[in-house]
């Protein structure tokens, strides 16, 4: 079983990330790792923070010369901020009375949005700095650092994933603007809100230079596509075995993240059966008889299983919970109507979540792979996977990849379905 967990706080020593459950083999560098972190770090909109802090990486154990041994990994990522954060986030108990103001200050004005105040009613504490502290969405850096393993080790079996932004602040990218693949993640990353459609990014960079000017904060819209998925991964036999329930589970799991959608999702329920689903043909291909789909509405995902066609995903992303123009809250030190604490934030980190939420995808599908196929190395799971592939009989044998979404085609759907209904 693939199982993995992190720990750390935000402004602590370090995250610290670990993964057990994968074969030996998987190639794993520091530099790949890295690489992922610092694809999180992007976008436009982000606070000072991801300007000055770094993301200190070391791999600790599990890992021998670039491949993983089978053996649990251990990923450790210091806070390059933590020399600032020391006396107030040691462990040691000093008692909070010797502490002074500043950084020491209690935070008894909580955040609407953030886990400030049920945290604190929960976990029992007078002011926030211990819960959001485990609250804040640093921690994704540790699971981005987890992701990039088990996206190498779905690389080995044919399997690539891209995220992209597909909304942020109510600025959408056309529902027929092309699906990026694999191949153009260099170019999304290098777009600053890591959107596929070049008029959309800049009038995302105004939306959010407005936000920015206004003293407000904004949300979004990413999307996850995942490429060479092989059918037969998640089940229909229990609730918790279907997969598209694993991976909303896990997208809803990104902190903000509060809306996920399978394929067409919420515009499927829109418009009739004869329209939404995705048809099933025949096509000879190099002389052999082939089952063909017509679209993949369904998002690549039927009966909680994976189809064969590219998984596809989106999660929704509220607007950040720290806004400058702060918000109406109570101060529980003194019992009085207040303004919520803010001191810096990010206006918009819709492009980081895209890649956050492109790990956990990588995740569930590596844990799903392993529990299909198994292997104790990555020679032995690619054998299996296979031998699977292989003993499929002829008659049920799928063509493979069809455009990721035909979103045009649906589109066109839902629009015709609105004026049926005017
Ligand atoms: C990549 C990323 C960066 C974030 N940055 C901030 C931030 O700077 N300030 C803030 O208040 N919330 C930020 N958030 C959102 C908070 O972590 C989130 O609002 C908080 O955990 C409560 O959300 P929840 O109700 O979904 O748990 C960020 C979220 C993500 C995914
Ligand atoms: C540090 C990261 O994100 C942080 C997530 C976050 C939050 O409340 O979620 C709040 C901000 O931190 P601070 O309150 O210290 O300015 C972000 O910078 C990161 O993504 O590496």
């Amino acid at each position: 079983m693939l199982r993995w967990l992190t720990a750390g706080e935000s402004h602590g020593p370090e995250l610290i990330a670990m993964i057990e459950g994968l074969p030996a083999g998987v190639p794993v560098t520091r530099e790949a790792i890295g690489r992922e972190l610092a694809r999180r770090r992007l976008g436009y909109g982000r606070g000072a923070r991801m300007k000055f802090e770094q993301d200190a990486l070391s791999l600790s154990c599990g890992i021998l010369h670039g491949r993983t041994i089978g053996s649990p990994v251990a990923i450790r990522i210091g806070n390059t901020e933590w020399p600032k954060w020391e006396r107030v986030m040691t462990p040691d108990p000093i008692g909070r009375a010797t502490l002074a103001g500043g950084r020491a200050a209690p935070l008894t004005r909580p955040r609407p949005g953030h886990a400030d105040l049920v945290g604190m009613q929960k976990y029992g504490f007078d002011e926030a700095r211990p819960i959001l502290e485990r609250a804040s969405a640093r921690e994704t850096a540790a699971r981005v650092a987890l992701g990039a393993i088990a996206r190498s080790f779905l690389h080995e079996l044919g399997i690539d994933l891209v995220s992209h932004t597909v909304a942020i602040g109510g600025v959408h990218a056309p529902d027929d603007a092309p699906h990026p693949t694999p191949a153009d993640v260099d170019r999304l990353d290098a777009d600053p809100v890591r959107c596929f459609d070049q008029e959309t990014s800049r009038r995302i960079v105004e939306r959010i230079d407005q936000a920015h000017k206004d003293g407000d904060t904004l949300g979004g819209v990413v999307e996850v596509v995942a490429y060479g998925v092989p059918a037969g991964l998640g089940s229909h036999i229990q609730w918790d075995r279907r997969l598209d329930g694993r991976l909303a589970q896990a997208l809803m799991g990104i902190q903000a993240i509060k809306g996920v959608e399978v394929g067409r999702g919420f515009a499927l329920a829109e418009i009739p059966g004869s329209r939404a689903h995705d048809e099933i043909g025949l096509e000879t291909i190099d002389g052999a008889a082939e089952i063909t789909r017509a679209s993949n509405r369904a998002g690549g995902l039927e009966g909680g299983m994976t189809n064969g066609l590219p998984v596809w995903v989106r999660a929704a992303m509220k607007p950040i919970a720290t806004v400058p123009r702060a918000l109406r809250t109570v101060d529980v030190a003194t019992g009085e109507p207040a303004r919520a604490n803010h001191q810096r934030s990010d206006v918009c980190a819709v492009p980081a979540a895209g890649v956050v939420a492109e790990a956990m995808v990588a995740l569930v599908l590596a844990q799903a792979v392993l529990e299909k196929f198994g292997g104790d190395s990555v020679a032995e799971t690619r054998r299996n996977l296979q031998g699977y592939v292989d003993a499929i009989p002829a008659s049920l044998r799928s063509a493979g990849d069809v455009d990721p979404d035909a979103v045009a085609d649906l589109a066109e759907q839902v629009s015709e379905q609105s004026s049926e209904r005017a």
